[in-house]
């Protein structure tokens, strides 16, 4: 008797590290067990047919905001992972704003980790935070399963006593040496403070309060001082960096120098500074607004250019989510609605659609959707890829399916996005996480709660 599996996913088309091959993936146990052609249909207890779609390692989004505690009335563990699975993606990390307490102390920790058991559809990680005054939680942050820390170099807005605060240089500085010490990862928000604050105040002063001035407040200036003073305190302090949201190709540039110098760098873009420019932000205002905010062509082809050639190490959606209110101008200016995208349902969709045009490798897509995330936040090689051994994390594409996306497609909490009244040439058939079916596109979310807290895989 040969090998039994219990789900045979057929005839996919597969995408792999190195190259899309039409194989069937035998999943036993919650992960893959066999990655081959022409495995027999009667060795399975269950088998999805899938062929003429694709099937890719599921996504793991590294930077999302899911906002609990106490702001889960802008995106909450349930809404946020609903979304996540019904776009192909299996497991996230959560930031640690903009929930309040953030997660900059134990006692948030373990607050936030109670909240999301049981609540999420997908995987997840926690992130914990860097700020002023935190410094003596680090080590015990870092032992109780963070996968990192984050800092903002600049304001990061936000509500309440409490909230996240970004950190100061002295604050960065001696962080990075004691994170360097438990061989941790900080993560960085990479704006100019001192840049971004004068431009904003000068263009308040002269009463522009528009999309073009918050354009012009965020040059890629900002974002290239703040990577070299970041870049400069870690080649001191010896600490590992992961730069979010980079938004121009001059700064995934000077990045990549200082990989070729040794440093264990890692950079991130997100889909919306691949597929929307500045003229988009102006167009469709608030939705569309985020830090640091979109750019014009001529970065977005470069970037595109840059992950083709593989200097980029992560896609991550920054979903970044607030009520409606927030967004609407009616009582507010572009300057003091919420900046943030909430587009995470989209990230892979986006991405596969735009390789496809691009004539982009689809294996270069896996590496910056799923192995690259996962071998940053030290879950590799237990997820990341679709081969023998991994968790059985897929999406199935259908690359037929090409539909008009709608507020009413979107499972977040609140339906607003940069990306609805886009057509996409393909669509998440289903998401498989552990082997598991938690979203299909017949039944909708089928498995609320599914997701189990991942930590890192340390030495
Ligand atoms: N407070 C936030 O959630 N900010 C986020 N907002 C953006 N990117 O516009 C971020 O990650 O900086
Ligand atoms: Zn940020
Ligand atoms: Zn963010």
């Amino acid at each position: 008797m040969g090998e039994r599996f219990d789900l045979i996913i057929r005839g996919a088309e597969v995408v792999t590290s190195s190259d899309v091959r039409r194989l069937d993936i035998g999943i036993r146990d919650g992960r893959i067990a066999a990655l081959e052609a022409g495995l027999s249909a009667l060795a399975a207890d269950r088998v999805i047919d899938a062929r003429g779609k694709l099937a890719l390692p599921g996504m793991i989004d590294m930077h999302v905001h899911f906002n609990e505690p106490n702001f889960g009335h802008w995106e909450g563990f349930r809404s946020g992972s609903a979304a996540l699975a019904a776009g192909g993606i299996t497991a996230y990390a959560d930031m640690p704003l903009n929930g309040n307490p953030p997660t900059v102390t134990v006692e948030a920790l373990r607050l936030k980790q109670s909240l999301a058991a049981g609540s999420s559809s997908v995987d997840y990680a926690i992130w914990g935070g860097l700020v002023p005054g935190n410094a003596e939680q680090l080590a015990q942050l870092h032992a109780e399963g963070v996968i990192g820390f984050k800092a903002f170099m600049s304001n990061p807005g936000g509500e309440g006593e409490g909230r996240f605060r970004e950190a100061d240089d002295a604050t960065l500085y001696e962080g990075m040496k004691r994170i360097a010490a438990f061989g941790g990862l900080v993560a960085l928000h990479a704006e100019s403070e001192a840049m971004t604050s004068a431009l904003h105040a000068r263009a308040a002063a002269e009463g522009r309060l528009d999309a073009r001035a918050f354009i012009e407040a965020r040059p890629v200036a900002a974002e290239l001082a703040a990577v070299s003073q970041a870049i400069a305190m870690a080649e001191d302090t010896g600490c590992s960096l992961h730069f979010v949201h980079i938004s121009s190709a001059d700064a995934v540039e000077l990045i990549e120098q200082v990989k070729w110098r040794g440093l264990d760098v890692t950079v991130e873009t997100c889909p919306h500074y691949l597929t929307l420019t500045a003229g988009d932000m102006e167009r469709l205002g608030p939705v569309a607004k985020c830090a640091p905010p979109l750019r014009d062509a001529e970065q977005v082809e470069r970037l595109w250019s840059h992950l083709a050639k593989g200097h980029i190490d992560i896609v991550a959606s920054d979903h970044s989510p607030s009520p409606w209110s927030m967004k609407s101008l009616e009582g507010r200016t572009f300057a003091d609605a919420w900046g943030g995208i909430a587009g995470a349902q989209s990230s892979l969709e986006l991405m596969v659609d735009e390789a496809l045009a691009r004539g982009i490798p689809l294996p270069r897509i896996a590496a910056v959707t799923a192995a690259g995330p996962a071998k940053r936040l030290g879950l590799y090689p237990r997820k990341g890829e679709i081969a023998v051994g991994f968790d059985a994390d897929i999406a199935i594409l259908d690359p037929e399916a090409g539909y008009t996306l709608r507020e009413e497609d979107l499972l977040q909490l609140h339906k607003h996005s940069p990306y609805i009244g886009r057509t996409f040439s393909c669509r998440v058939d289903a998401t498989l996480v552990r082997g598991e079916t938690v979203y299909d596109r017949r039944d909708g979310l089928r498995l609320a709660g599914f997701g189990e807290l991942v930590r890192p895989i340390r030495a």
